[in-house]
């Protein structure tokens, strides 16, 4: 198979892995470019060194070895580009012409420094796993050795991973980093060998962690995509805390994992809520790594299907000690106090820009000099990289500098990021002077330096608003924190989000604080508006607006929307979107959203949908990159809403979308049952075909979010047109959306993308 490589290195005979029964190809010295240059045949037959006759015998894949005396390379062609498995395979072991043991060196890929001052151990089998983005045809791997003694390789896997394969998280470029593999665990299950898991990985058995205890369950996990996550074997067994009606005696799961000191890790954690395992509503627990409060899980808003499963994905930096704890514990206000776990990876990120010390290749070798001359080379090349890049980010300053300078006596002109206006009229005129305007039409940006931050509401005022923080008054938790509903002083319905107290660090704090005063200043009616904040004895609490109909997502699953709906909220959300990116283009403030998902979209009483949870703490890097992010993220949201199912991984579900459209006329398949006969072909065609356009591989190509508007506002004129030429063949009997909200759908474009004073709405 192309781009499938076992190879038994240092042998011309194929063997098979007792493992797995997976053969591994001997290499050919005639395949081979020239066997000096790529090290030599090391066999370990007859060797009958003493210690090794106290230890079980060598497997078949281990009696020979390819040594490298110099730096060498192993080249492989590459047919297809993407996630490829890279698996090395390590047994030092000694013959009459040497010893392993003491083989200290080197391995790199193109950018990549693999493993450094790898010392594998004698008569232990290591298998060093990778994953990596491999987008060239001739792919290298360098072995160079730091040790008098040679580095050697007994065998090597190297395949092409199924391409719904990807690791999560949400800011990363996946090709400047490769993946390492420290800790998969099968938490309260036993080893899974790589034949069961669709991505030939191996999960071993959670020895040592501090509390807990094993549960198991054979039933059946949500057929969806899970194979993208872990195998199903994972999420039929868990660990959870041990029952105790005395709650105080409850104590955390820890699991202590060896790592490397100051490096960066992916940590995922897989959870699903298998028959017996506590799924109580309101209730939730936390995840600390190294003892600091990371997550909330609250498994009912993820699991309020049995056996659904779902992965956290998180970044962390270990410290100096070399362990790092990763913990989970019932948090302190729920309700019920449990906790549990299904999975857990710990990879090591390996960065480009980041690639560790250079090999010291000893200089008792003659093509040592050529070792010497590639390092230097190198090392020369990352010197004028990292100057031109010093040169490039400050062109970048000067330039960004002198376009924002001239702007600045504008900017309570223009018409983006229009400070909200206060409500003509009655209504609730105190909620906009008090917390609305202090950036509002009345204050110009100079007299705004001189009055208080209005926009700041005491910490009691929103403990009376939310009853004292009520758990009843609980409607959500996001990464943020809990939300609860609340009422203001004025009679203003608001949601209220909540960080556990002293989560956030002071920096943080005044990060986002800084960054919440640029928030509040966007007013649009497809926006969820922030409100106010309170900072107030290390909290951070964020005051939104109040949306009365939920997510999006919630509807999905749950309540029948017609395809006019569907498609008017689509419309609505790209609304918001095309004004955040335009507003960045226009004011040079960054503000694609990077969030965007079918859980923050939120609608009003009215189904208007706003877009909410955008701006905070985002990494950006170039806006156009970012932005066609964000448009294939949207892309999903399409797919969803046309499917009328929450997509557990958006690439597994685009991956999905590109084959159905392949094939043609399998569109109408997935279309939610409930609207299938009420839609119009043209119209589902022209969706399709937006999805399509977001969806497209390069971002380059995506639409901006302007012509995706434009698109689903022909879907829509195409389906109502339909509807009048048809009235009787498309049931469209739900399609009684709201008066209100039929006349929003028909008002121009520009219209809605000014802003807008939303208290209008109320
Ligand atoms: N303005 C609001 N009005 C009504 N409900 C809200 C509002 N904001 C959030 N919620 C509810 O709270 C939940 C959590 O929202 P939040 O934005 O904190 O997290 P999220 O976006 O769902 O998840 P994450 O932070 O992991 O992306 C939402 O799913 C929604 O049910």
């Amino acid at each position: 198979v192309p781009d499938n490589f076992f190879i038994n290195c240092g042998s011309d005979t194929d063997v098979t892995d007792n493992n797995t029964g997976r053969i591994f190809i001997g290499e050919r010295e005639t395949e081979m470019e020239a066997s000096s240059s790529v090290g030599f045949i090391f066999p370990k037959h007859g060797s009958s060194s003493e210690k090794e006759s106290n230890h079980s015998p060598t497997p078949p894949l281990y009696q020979t070895a390819r040594l490298f005396h110099a730096e060498s390379e192993y080249k492989f062609r590459i047919e297809k580009h993407g996630y490829h498995l890279l698996r090395l395979h390590f047994f030092a072991f000694s013959s009459s012409e040497g010893n392993l043991s003491s083989s200290l060196f080197n391995v790199s890929v193109p950018g990549f420094f693999l493993l450094n001052n790898f010392n594998p151990q004698y008569n232990k089998t290591l298998i060093e796993e990778f994953f990596l983005s491999i987008n060239t045809n001739n792919f290298r791997i360098t072995f160079s050795p730091i040790h008098p003694n040679p580095a050697f390789l007994n065998a090597i896997e190297l395949f092409l991973l199924p391409n719904t394969f990807i690791p999560k998280g949400r800011f990363y470029d996946y090709n400047s980093m490769v993946f390492h593999t420290s800790h998969r665990l099968n938490v309260g299950g036993s080893d899974i060998n790589m034949v069961n898991d669709s991505l030939w990985r191996n999960w071993q058995i959670d020895d040592h962690p501090s509390a807990g205890h094993k549960f198991q369950n054979t039933s059946p996990i949500h057929e969806g995509n899970y194979a993208t996550l872990a195998p199903s074997l994972v999420y039929q067994s868990a660990r959870v805390m041990n029952s105790s009606k005395n709650h105080s005696k409850l104590s955390n799961i820890t699991w202590q994992l060896d790592v490397k000191k100051n490096a960066k890790y992916l940590v995922q954690l897989d959870f699903c809520h298998i028959i017996g395992t506590p799924v109580l509503k309101n209730s939730h627990f936390n995840v600390y790594f190294d003892n600091n409060l990371s997550h909330r899980i609250t498994p009912y808003d993820h699991f309020n299907q049995t056996c659904v499963p779902f992965r956290l994905e998180s970044v962390v930096d270990s410290d100096d000690s070399g362990v790092f704890k990763i913990s989970i514990g019932p948090a302190q206000n729920s309700p019920h106090k449990y906790a549990y776990l299904n999975g857990l990876e710990l990879m090591e990120i390996i960065e480009k820009t980041s690639p560790g010390p250079m090999p010291e290749v000893k200089q008792n070798h003659p093509s040592h000099s050529h070792s010497h001359w590639y390092c230097h080379l190198l090392v020369h090349l990352k010197l004028l990289a990292i100057l031109g890049a010093v040169a490039l980010v400050s062109v970048i300053a000067v330039v960004f500098f002198v376009c924002l300078k001239p702007k600045k006596p504008k900017h309570d002109q223009s018409v983006d990021w229009l400070p909200m206006e206060k409500k003509r009229g009655g209504g609730s005129s105190h909620s906009h002077s008090r917390y609305g305007s202090s950036h509002g039409s009345s204050s110009s940006s100079s007299s705004r330096s001189h009055v208080p931050n209005l926009n700041k509401i005491p910490f009691d005022e929103l403990q009376v608003a939310t009853n004292n923080f009520d758990q009843n008054w609980v409607i959500g938790m996001g990464c943020f924190g809990i939300v609860y509903k609340g009422l203001l002083n004025n009679g203003l319905r608001v949601a209220v989000k909540r960080t556990e107290p002293g989560l956030l660090q002071q920096q943080d704090l005044l990060d986002l604080e800084a960054e919440i005063n640029i928030l509040l200043r966007i007013r649009h009616r497809h926006l969820v508006s922030l409100i106010g904040y309170c900072n107030e004895k290390s909290e951070m609490i964020l005051v939104y607006e109040y949306m009365e109909k939920g997510t999006l997502r919630d509807h999905l699953y749950s309540s029948k929307l017609c395809w006019i709906q569907r498609l008017e909220i689509c419309i609505g959300a790209a609304r918001g979107l095309n004004y955040l990116h335009k507003g960045s283009s226009c004011r040079g403030i960054s503000n694609v959203h990077s969030h965007v998902k079918c859980s923050n979209i939120l609608l009003d009483e009215n189904n208007v949908a706003k877009f909410s949870d955008f701006g905070l703490s985002r990494k950006v890097g170039p806006f156009d990159e970012n932005m066609k992010c964000d448009v294939y993220s949207f892309g999903i949201v399409l797919v969803e809403v046309v499917c009328g199912r929450v997509a557990m991984d958006a690439k597994y579900l685009a991956a999905e979308w590109g084959s159905i459209c392949k094939k043609k006329g399998r569109l109408e398949e997935i279309v939610d049952p409930c609207i299938k006969c009420e839609i119009d072909g043209e119209s589902l065609t022209k969706f399709g075909e937006t999805v399509d356009k977001c969806l497209r591989k390069k971002a380059f190509d995506r639409p901006c979010m302007g012509d995706v508007l434009w698109d689903l506002e022909y879907a829509l004129q195409l389906q109502r047109g339909a509807i009048q030429s048809k009235p009787h063949s498309l049931n469209n009997t739900n399609t009684i959306a709201s008066s209100k909200t039929q006349e929003l759908a028909i008002l121009k474009h520009d219209q809605l993308n000014s802003p807008v004073n939303y208290y209008s709405g109320l």
